[in-house]
């Protein structure tokens, strides 16, 4: 079956861009009213972390019941958990948060093939744009906790990194779950673009592995905290 056209796609186009000059500047104003939606719907959400991982974890796997504790254990801490809205991963975390009697939100992306947001979603939003739905992810949230997953875990882990390295956002902490599944991409990290001097040994501390999910909570928290106390000035920049 022949893929849908998706708004993300007609920005993207560079074969007809051309023919796009005209829509692109209407466009913009759609990406503006995105922005603007999601601005609106989030901004009042209390502490939140965004939990990322596979669209393709199947339910009742070891991966999936490791989302659902996440999620769960982040609720019980009081805080939202945000996911992309889809199934797997996404779906383990939003209900696990769910059925501990947390907040459980879901950002979705329109996608080429039929999609909706998954089944534990208290606040759901559905964005067009995937630069739109990353930027929620980041301003909306204390911190990333990424599952086991593929590419579009790997362009999340790789944004909050570079967002952190970069000096963007301050102290942004980055837990991934798995060390049997993360470990091998860890060690790339250490002995190739380490050694290598392609980032720092500081870079590589912004992230903890782990497979306690107590453990990945408490550093949220730990953090979380660290983060509060210097808003409030009890700590120097
Ligand atoms: C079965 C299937 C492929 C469904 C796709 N449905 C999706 N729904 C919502 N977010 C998604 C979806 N696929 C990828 N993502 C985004 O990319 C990440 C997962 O990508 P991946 O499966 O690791 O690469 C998620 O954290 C999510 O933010």
């Amino acid at each position: 079956m022949k893929p849908k056209i998706t708004t993300d796609s007609h920005l993207l186009d560079t074969v007809h861009r051309h023919e796009w000059k005209q829509r692109d500047a209407w466009r913009a104003l759609r990406i503006l009213s995105e922005f603007v939606d999601g601005f609106d719907n989030l901004s009042d959400l209390e502490p939140a972390v965004s939990v990322f991982g596979s669209a393709r974890t199947k339910p009742g796997s070891s991966e999936y019941l490791l989302g659902e504790r996440l999620g769960s254990a982040l609720a019980k801490a009081g805080f939202g958990v945000i996911t992309g809205g889809g199934p797997g991963a996404m779906e383990a975390a939003n209900r696990g948060a769910r059925e501990a009697g947390g907040v459980s939100i879901g950002l979705g992306i329109e996608l080429p093939f039929e999609q909706r947001l998954n089944d534990f979603i208290d606040l759901g939003m559905d964005f067009r744009y995937f630069f739109v739905r990353k930027t929620m992810f980041v301003k909306y949230s204390q911190a990333f906790c990424v599952l086991p997953g593929g590419f579009g875990t790997m362009d999340e882990l790789f944004e909050a990194l570079t967002l952190v390295q970069t000096k963007k956002i301050t102290r942004f902490p980055v837990v991934l779950l798995g060390v049997d599944y993360w470990s091998g991409l860890i060690d790339w990290l250490r002995d190739r673009m380490l050694h290598t001097t392609k980032i720092t040994e500081e870079d590589l501390d912004l992230i903890l592995l782990t497979d306690d999910v107590d453990e990945a909570v408490a550093h949220v928290i730990k953090e979380s905290e660290y983060l509060r106390d210097e808003a409030s000035g009890k700590k120097d920049v």
